[in-house]
């Protein structure tokens, strides 16, 4: 399909975080923290407990979006941020300043001296597809550092993952062979915002963004239309003073392409498969349509509805259209940005088909149509249902701002100390956490969907394909169901190492994340799809485990009296 737009950048060869780089966002400290992290930490240096080893589970209660599914970001920026996790004297000194005088100095030599060494991060890949309640990120390490680590590492998951979703939900609905281009920097929430937006939107499946800084960062691929005020920046066609214009064999020179333009809107305007659609255009739009093609001429794409669609930007785009045509370039195509983007998109459809049979110009009738303006997943799917003609969407505001819902419930919880597995209790349910330092798989059945993701304990033997297991609700003792699986797949996997000797899985260029989140979506059965009512994936715990967690619950639930 063609390509909306002026394309600036191709996709870079993509950097390999091996060394591994800070975080991309110098913002994202040991200092960017909540206070009661260093409180905590204080308190467990104080009472001589800040070694003990403590393994926290990082993971969402809920999906987002009204969903069945969550598509797993941030994990690079993590690796990062962990690799590079080391306080500097001038953060040590605000630390000082901001607890309590009565803090003992050898808590900041104990800050001076730490690092992410002794810390092990096993994770869910980036770009999976991810349920509740499974940990995404488990990690472990001595509780002090640890629990340093929780609210940047939350923070980095949080949006990412998010947003990654967002895109896969719009991706979801526009279906595949549509063009996606993120549009969201001016609406984002702040820089940060926006380079996170462009990053994991393209991760979730967007094909392009308008950020130029996220190209230059990530090298995802650049694309661009024009915007309002450079259409009604223009007063007249006598404005334009350069007229000529090379044609693309660079064989001869068009002196007056202005005037050829005139040309093809007069055939236009007295054609018979087009006559009485319109009369005069706007001149002055057609003045910056004649000028952006001659600045642009291998990349002509006009914004069509700054006077009116039809009687105006569409005739005039297609005159100057026809004009390259004449000197060997093929232009883009046209940008609708209000009114009924359906109706508009077939009209102007049917526009360039009628000017493809008159002029025996080949594919004009397939010239791109891009449609942006306040775009959900909502429109997205009203479109669909009337039926358009829009090849590719602009979508800004709703993707970037995460309208919709505006955060992931990502938490992280303490599973184990010394070994011993821990629980938290609530009167809610779903708020209880699974104890213990667990491994994550995900079944597969005969027709290669995932059927469920089940958790075990550390030691418990892996499930096999082939062998029936006991899958069981982690919480509700009536729901549970045996899987013979027909493939397993452990999904926890050793990114950090410390000092376990483990090897340490690779961080994928930003490309094959999308690939692999793009592949994982297709996997998925459609039923947990769909935007209506989809069904719940199954998350559930072995046998072994269920036992445990409950018999922890009622060890550590008090019990009430009645009088
Ligand atoms: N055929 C359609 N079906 C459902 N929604 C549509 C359709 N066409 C456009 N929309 C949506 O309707 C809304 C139109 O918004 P609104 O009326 O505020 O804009 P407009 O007047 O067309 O344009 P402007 O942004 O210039 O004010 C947008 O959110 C757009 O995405
Ligand atoms: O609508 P979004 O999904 O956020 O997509 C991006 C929008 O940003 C641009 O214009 P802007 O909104 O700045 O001005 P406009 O509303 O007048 O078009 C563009 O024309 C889109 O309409
Ligand atoms: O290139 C575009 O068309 C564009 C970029 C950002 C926002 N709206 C539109
Ligand atoms: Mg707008």
């Amino acid at each position: 399909m063609a390509a909306a737009g002026v394309v600036a950048n191709g996709p870079k060869e993509e950097k390999q975080a091996v060394g591994i780089d800070g975080p991309t966002n110098p913002m994202v400290t040991p200092l960017l923290n909540d206070l009661y992290q260093f409180t905590m930490a204080y308190a467990y240096w104080k009472g001589g407990k800040h070694n003990e080893r403590a393994v926290f589970d990082l993971y969402f209660r809920r999906n987002p979006f009204g969903g069945e599914y969550t598509v797993f970001a941030g994990l690079e920026e993590c690796i990062r941020f962990i690799a590079n996790f080391r306080f500097t004297e001038d953060e040590i000194a605000f630390v000082q300043a901001s607890l309590p005088p009565s803090c003992e100095i050898g808590f900041y030599d104990y800050l001076r001296g730490i690092d992410c060494s002794d810390v092990e991060i096993h994770a869910i890949s980036e770009g999976f597809v991810v349920f509740p309640k499974i940990p995404l990120m488990r990690v472990e390490g001595p509780v002090a550092v640890v629990q340093l680590l929780e609210t940047p590492l939350v923070n980095l998951i949080n949006y990412a993952s998010l947003v990654a979703t967002n895109a896969a939900r719009h991706r979801f609905v526009a279906g595949k062979s549509k063009l996606l281009l993120e549009f969201g920097l001016r609406r984002a929430q702040g820089p940060d915002g926006g380079i996170g937006a462009s990053k994991y939107c393209y991760m979730g499946g967007f094909d392009a963004t308008s950020n130029v800084a996220a190209g230059k960062l990530f090298g995802i691929p650049l694309r661009g239309t024009h915007s309002h005020a450079f259409v009604s920046s223009f007063m007249s066609p006598d404005e334009i003073t350069e007229k000529s214009l090379k044609s693309s064999d660079s064989s001869n020179i068009c002196e007056d392409f202005v005037s050829l333009v005139q040309a093809w809107l007069s055939k236009l305007k007295w054609s018979q498969l087009l006559g009485g659609i319109f009369g005069e255009t706007n001149q002055s739009e057609l003045a910056a349509f004649a000028s952006y093609a001659l600045a642009f001429p291998k990349n002509f794409l006009a914004l069509v509805d700054t006077y009116d669609v039809m009687r105006s930007g569409v005739p005039n785009f297609c005159a100057v259209a026809l004009a390259l045509n004449d000197l060997g370039y093929k232009a883009l195509g046209i940008r609708l940005d209000s009114g009924d983007l359906a109706y508009q998109s077939c009209e102007t459809r049917k526009f360039f088909q009628a000017i493809e049979k008159e002029f025996g110009v080949a594919d004009f009738g397939r010239t791109n149509i891009t449609a942006s303006n306040d775009l959900n997943e909502e429109t997205l799917d009203a479109l669909n249902k009337q039926g358009h003609e829009i090849d590719a969407f602009g979508i800004g505001t709703h993707l970037v701002t995460c309208y919709a819902q505006p955060a992931l419930g990502v938490v992280f919880k303490l599973v184990e100390i010394n070994n011993q597995p821990r629980i938290k209790l609530s009167e809610d349910v779903s708020k209880v956490s699974i104890p213990c330092k667990k491994r994550c798989y995900r079944l597969y059945g005969k027709e290669g969907y995932p059927l469920v993701d089940i958790m075990t304990g550390e030691n418990e033997p892996s499930p096999k394909v082939g062998e029936r297991i006991l899958c069981r609700h982690p919480f509700n003792e009536s729901k549970r169901a045996y899987v013979v699986p027909k493939r397993v797949e452990e999904l926890l996997k050793c990114f950090w190492p410390g000092r376990s000797g483990k090897e340490r899985e690779e961080l994928p260029p930003i490309k094959l994340i999308r690939e692999r989140c793009i592949n994982q979506l297709n996997l998925m059965r459609p039923d947990h799809m769909r935007r209506l009512n989809p069904t719940p994936y199954k998350v559930s715990v072995s046998a072994k485990l269920y036992d445990f967690i409950h018999f922890l619950w009622l060890n550590e639930a008090p019990v009430g009296e009645l009088q």
